[in-house]
């Protein structure tokens, strides 16, 4: 498979503010859409405020201010005419703790194809609804109960389920903020087997704070400190061959 050489998302010089408070310096990087890029880094480094802004999530605070550009395939996502409802389906995201609407299974995923007009009749829905199910690993487990609610699944299927609400708009992006943490081991580690058999169809980018989760599924690992992006390379390198002691420190674990 040729890889595109362009990146799917660059930033520069990206700022963000909320009130007086300079969460995000002057930030700069790539997610190449074949990848994916893990950012690591202790509780508060603007991580998460980061990832936000990748799919103009920070728009819903209001006392966040974002300055720079950030593109995807070279188009400002920040410029006046971005449609931002467009853009949260080209870049979706799967929060912290699965957030299923109060609806069934199969509804949970249709909501986002039908707002796009992805399917054009019911039998439509229904392959849209079977093939995101798939992908998200979750189908033969919730099969035969697509009418029950997305809130009876266990707390692993629901992340799965959220991932495939995200997946169901053939998204170009996805944004992935501690997808685990509220897991148990089992279900973390199917999510992150999911992670790998989505990679290469979806530029992922994924915010960690367990070092062998980024270790496990990322290529690329980026490196925040008190809202610097302190290093970003290979994972190999990140983890093996640090260049900044500050990243070193981190993965050694004396602080965090
Ligand atoms: N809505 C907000 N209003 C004001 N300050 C905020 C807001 N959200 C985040 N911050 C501040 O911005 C900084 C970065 O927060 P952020 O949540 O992005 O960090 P993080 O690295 O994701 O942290 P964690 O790993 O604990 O989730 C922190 O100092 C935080 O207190």
């Amino acid at each position: 498979m040729a890889t595109n050489p362009q990146p799917k998302m660059t930033a520069r010089n990206v700022n963000v503010h909320y009130g007086e408070k300079h969460a995000i310096k002057d930030v700069n990087i790539d997610v190449r859409a074949d990848e994916v890029t893990a950012f690591i880094g202790p509780s508060g480094c603007g991580k998460s405020t980061f990832l936000r802004c990748l799919n103009r999530m920070n728009d819903t605070v209001a006392s966040a201010r974002v300055t720079g550009e950030i593109a995807l395939d070279g188009e400002n996502i920040y410029d006046k005419s971005m449609d931002v409802v467009q853009l949260r389906a080209r870049v979706g995201m799967v929060f912290q703790k699965p957030n299923p609407f109060p609806k069934s299974i199969y509804e949970n995923v249709a909501y986002g194809p039908r707002l796009h007009g992805l399917a054009s009749n019911r039998a439509d829905m229904d392959q849209v609804v079977e093939n995101s199910l798939r992908r998200a690993g979750l189908w033969e487990e919730v099969k035969d109960r697509l009418q029950d609610p997305g809130t009876a699944l266990s707390g692993g299927q629901q992340q799965r389920l959220c991932i495939a609400r995200v997946i169901a708009v053939e998204p170009e992006v996805v944004l992935m903020d501690e997808p685990c943490s509220a897991l148990d081991p089992i279900a973390t580690a199917k999510i992150e087997e999911l992670i790998g058999a989505l990679r290469g169809r979806y530029a992922i980018v994924i915010v960690t704070h367990n070092m062998q989760q980024a270790a496990r599924v990322s290529q690329k690992t980026a490196f925040f400190h008190l809202g610097n992006l302190v290093e970003y390379g290979a994972t190999s390198e990140i983890f093996t061959n640090p260049r900044q002691e500050k990243t070193k420190d981190y993965i050694t674990g004396r602080y965090g």
